[in-house]
């Protein structure tokens, strides 16, 4: 990876560069799948949601619902794991602002989840 990236000039599109480029995504998650013990909940949350869609056969419509909720979920705990990573970095020892990021950044992910639980509530009360 180079030190600095020259941002003024745009670098000409590169079918090998997109790939590497999924590649790091790629590794980003298997990466915070390895190490945040929040995410190992979300992935048997999604487990169980998922094992509970195919058991009651829902359908495409309601199965959009609980894609929408799960993929929310892990969007707003990759963005709080990148959150708390940066804030390491810019500030190792104690910071208020750093506290503040990382809460906000860790509330973001409650209220997808308590979305999510919402939704699913109200997608499985039908198959009940
Ligand atoms: N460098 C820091 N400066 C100020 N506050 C911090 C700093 N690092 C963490 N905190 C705050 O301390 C509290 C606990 O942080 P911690 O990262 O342990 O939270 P956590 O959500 O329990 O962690 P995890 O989910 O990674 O186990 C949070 O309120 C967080 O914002």
């Amino acid at each position: 990876m180079n030190e600095t990236k020259n941002v003024s000039t745009p670098e000409p599109f590169s079918l090998a560069a997109r790939s590497k480029s999924f590649g790091y995504a790629i590794a980003g998650i298997v990466f915070m799948l390895k190490t945040q013990h929040n995410a190992w909940l979300h992935l048997i949350a999604t487990m169980i949601v998922a094992g509970m869609a195919f058991y009651f056969k829902v359908s495409a419509a309601d199965w959009r619902w609980l894609v929408v909720a799960m993929v929310a979920v892990w969007v707003a705990e990759t963005i709080n794991t990148a959150v708390e990573y940066v804030c390491d970095v810019v500030s190792p020892g104690y910071a208020i602002a750093v506290k503040h990021a990382k809460d906000i950044a860790a509330g973001g992910v409650l209220i997808a989840a308590v979305g999510a639980v919402l939704i699913g509530a109200l997608t499985f009360w039908p198959y009940f």
